[in-house]
């Protein structure tokens, strides 16, 4: 339903778009990640026909971006802009539903946005979250079949935020395709199918939040130690421990005495774990877990970063 194919857009020297060959199927919860700067708002620009691709080819529904915008195919939010001043809530909403050609009624597009009790105030008064909310009805204002959506929540507090994922949710259950930018990758690991991570414009990973996790390859180890009697221990011998990745080491204490706990990223968890043992040492409640999506995010973008000029 959305094909990229080889499309590059440039700012001056800038690749904000590097050869990005992409597709997205019907009925997915699509998150798209990236540090600042990766090209995730103009990807989003080039989808909706707002900036044209130097190279390449968008297409969205097998037509140009702009043909199935008219036509009422897709929904977007935007991180900024697109609120007018002196109009209501109500009265803009009303003419995003008048633009729709398959427009819900405008009632139900005020409740499910939760604005049926601010639908009198004007749009340049509301606070940073009920402005985002307002975005969110005219994404929704018709029957789109991809509602796009660039870091929908910055801004809303988190009752808002959970209120918005459920009916994006149930927007996705109907069928809808939903593709959202975000930074919070709790979101995106709690809501996405599919989880594409962008990098300097280009495509860095493509997958599922688990396969993205898995290949980011690390994983933690936690345990403690008891240490000398200051709650000390031989922090070398920790860093010398094989595929060690990261090493935190702090003091704890219980009424057995004082403690250190130790944090510890590993690329093979089981033989850093084995060499734990041979160095004689005795961990206590060692957990071994594999990293968030955050985490991995990070892993894989600075991997990425220290190949790179
Ligand atoms: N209108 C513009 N003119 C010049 N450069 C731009 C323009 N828009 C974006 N860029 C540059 O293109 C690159 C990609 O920007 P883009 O906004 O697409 O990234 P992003 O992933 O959405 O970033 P963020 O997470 O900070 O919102 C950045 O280096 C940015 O400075």
């Amino acid at each position: 339903m959305v094909g990229f194919d080889q499309v590059t857009k440039a700012y001056g020297d800038v690749r904000a778009v590097d050869g990005l060959t992409l597709a997205l199927h019907p009925g997915q919860t699509v998150a798209l990640l990236g540090p600042n700067g990766a090209g995730k708002s103009t990807t989003l620009d080039l989808l909706l026909g707002l900036r044209r691709p130097d190279a390449g080819t968008v297409r969205v529904f097998g037509t140009e971006p702009r043909e199935a915008i008219v036509a009422g195919r897709v929904g977007a939010m935007l991180q900024s802009g697109g609120l007018m001043d002196e109009i209501t809530v109500a009265e803009i909403v009303r003419l995003a539903c008048a633009l729709h050609p398959k427009a819900h009624p405008v009632a139900e597009v005020l409740a499910r946005a939760g604005l049926t009790k601010i639908a009198d105030r004007r749009v340049d008064k509301l606070s940073g979250g009920q402005a985002q909310r307002v975005r969110f009805a005219l994404a929704t204002a018709g029957d789109s079949d991809l509602i796009v959506l660039d870091e929908p929540t910055t801004g809303m507090d988190v009752t808002a935020r959970q209120a918005f994922w459920a009916t994006m949710r149930e927007q996705a259950d109907q069928g809808r395709t939903v593709l959202f930018a975000t930074h919070y990758l709790e979101e995106a690991d709690a809501i996405a199918d599919r989880v594409i991570v962008l990098h300097r414009g280009r495509l860095l990973a493509d997958g599922t939040a688990a396969e993205i996790k898995a290949r980011a390859g690390a994983r933690r180890i936690s345990f403690e130690l008891d240490g000398g009697p200051d709650g000390t221990v031989d922090e070398a011998a920790l860093r010398a421990l094989p595929h060690l990745t990261s090493l935190t080491v702090s003091p704890s204490g219980s009424a057995a005495g004082p403690g250190t706990t130790v944090r510890i990223q590993s690329s093979d968890a089981d033989a850093t774990a084995h060499a734990l043992y041979r160095l004689g040492l005795y961990p206590r409640n060692l957990e071994v877990a594999g990293l968030g999506l955050e985490q991995a995010f990070v892993a894989l973008t600075a991997a990425e970063e220290a190949k790179q000029p």
